[in-house]
């Protein structure tokens, strides 16, 4: 699989979603970040502005929920055109019944960990996702600063999904950019957020081209890639 680029529409200009949207033509997913300053200490934008967003744009909607009580509202987001709901481990109460309802509801289901929780507790769980998000900043805010220390728990969560046989992506969010997604792709992700890397820059679209040619580069040389 190509590696996949979601600009992260937290570093564009919530006046102008559309398009903004419109300036990332031919990423893989429009990367949606939903913070309800309990879980993270930011506010950015709820359900209603996921349903505009989601009519529209054809770039499917990879939401990322920092927020308390994900049980309750990740369903809502899938009903209002998100095509892969991400939940946080730490705030979830139930994550097998969560992932099973986005499932249910049709989009791909996938939870995310902050850089300080480990990938182990979780392994059994892998088969009930689409996708594992591991946060390489403390979520929260775009523009800080890639932490390199995540680097062998994106290696590690690799080596699992191989070791159970598993299709699910590995995705990463914060700090990527030129200057990081090839070691970020060298040590397995194959799904890269890019919000400010992507949106401050003069030319959105070429950033995602050029930053999806880095880490298919890079992925042709990692040893995780050539024994897939
Ligand atoms: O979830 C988050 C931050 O909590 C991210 O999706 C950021 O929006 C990424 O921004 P950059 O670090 O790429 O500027
Ligand atoms: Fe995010």
């Amino acid at each position: 699989m190509a590696a996949q680029i979601n600009p992260s529409i937290l570093s564009a200009d919530f006046a102008r979603l559309a398009e903004e949207a419109k300036a990332v033509e031919g990423a893989d997913w429009l990367h949606v970040d939903v913070m309800d300053n309990h879980f993270v200490p930011n506010l950015t934008l709820g359900v209603p502005i996921v349903e505009s967003l989601s009519r529209a744009t054809d770039i499917p909607l990879d939401c990322h929920l920092m927020i308390e009580d994900p049980d309750r509202w990740a369903p809502q987001y899938v009903e209002a055109g998100a095509g892969s709901v991400t939940f946080h481990a730490e705030a979830a109460a139930a994550p097998v019944r969560t992932a099973r309802e986005i499932r249910a509801k049709g989009a791909r289901a996938s939870m995310a960990l902050k850089p300080a929780t480990p990938i182990e507790p979780y392994e059994d769980l892998l088969p009930e996702l689409d996708m594992l998000l591991i946060m390489t900043v403390e979520p929260g805010f775009g523009g800080q600063s890639f932490l390199d220390i995540m680097l062998p728990k994106i290696r590690r969560t690799r080596q699992l999904i191989a070791k159970h046989g598993l299709q699910l992506w590995l995705q990463v969010d914060g700090g990527v950019s030129a200057a990081t997604i090839e070691r970020c792709a060298e040590a397995g992700a194959d799904v890269f957020v890019a919000g400010s890397a992507v949106y401050n820059t003069d030319d959105p679209a070429a950033a995602v081209r050029m930053l999806r040619h880095q880490a298919d580069e890079a992925t042709a040389k990692a040893p995780w890639a050539c024994a897939h």
